[in-house]
């Protein structure tokens, strides 16, 4: 299968460390024996640190988004290093050559394209770009729930809903750099319009990525 990765930053830069770049690079080399796998990597803490000093130098939302986009750019260097020949040494600019690199037959890992969005759109528009089979975004909760589960203790989890269920629930939320909410419209408006199936969830468990390509009942499906 052709499967595009977003994985969230606040997994692999949870801590300061390099201990979910190894986890993560053992399963990709593993699963990358039989998939096409394209990895998007988040920017984490390290990105709303950068982002925040930006917007004390009065620097403006597009070129907080910059800097946030540079961060994530970095964690996927660390991605590849960590996946060594696995991975396509360059980190993609763009989608086309995100999609140019995948012919050399490695893992393609990228981080951010533009200001604007997140990398959850990244990789939804990647999914489109090169038609993957399965967009997987592994974040730092089970999936999507009916109000943020950080904040309220009775909030559930859902485990199917519709692309313009979720475009409802999400049109008031406000977005500003490193703040595109739980996932951000830009990545649903792509899943709706290709009909990508996408799997949301939690990735600070590495296995639950092989459970969501094997079509294990985990996480929130868009539908
Ligand atoms: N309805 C919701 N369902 C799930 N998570 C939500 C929801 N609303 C807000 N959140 C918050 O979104 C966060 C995940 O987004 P984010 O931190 O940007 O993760 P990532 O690094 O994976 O992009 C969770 O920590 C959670 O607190
Ligand atoms: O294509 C992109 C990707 C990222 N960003 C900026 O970089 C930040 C960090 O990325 P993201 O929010 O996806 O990281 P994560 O939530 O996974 O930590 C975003 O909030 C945006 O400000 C952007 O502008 N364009």
């Amino acid at each position: 299968m052709k499967i595009v990765v977003a994985l969230g930053g606040s997994i692999l830069l949870k801590e300061s460390s390099a201990n979910k770049f190894k986890e993560y690079s053992e399963i990709l080399k593993d699963l990358s024996e039989k998939h096409n796998l394209f990895i998007v990597v988040g920017g984490g803490k390290p990105a709303r640190e950068y982002i925040g000093i930006g917007r004390d130098l009065d620097c403006g939302e597009a070129q907080c988004d910059d800097i946030g986009i540079e961060v994530t750019r970095l964690n996927a260097k660390l991605l590849t290093i960590a996946l060594g020949d696995y991975a396509y040494p360059k980190i993609p600019n763009n989608f086309h050559e995100a999609n140019e690199f995948s012919a050399y037959g490695r893992i393609v890992v990228m981080g951010g394209t533009e200001p604007a969005h997140s990398t959850d759109a990244v990789g939804a528009i990647l999914a489109e770009y090169v038609h993957a089979d399965l967009l997987v975004n592994l974040t730092s909760v089970d999936g999507m729930y009916d109000k943020d589960p950080n904040k309220f203790d009775d909030a559930q989890l859902i485990k199917e809903i519709t692309a313009d269920a979720m475009l409802d629930f999400l049109k008031d939320k406000h977005v500003e750099a490193g703040t595109y909410e739980f996932f951000d419209t830009t990545a649903i408006q792509m899943i709706k319009r290709s009909s990508l199936k996408t799997v949301i969830a939690n990735g600070f468990d590495s296995k639950n990525l092989i459970k969501a390509i094997n079509g294990e009942d985990i996480g929130t499906k868009i539908i």
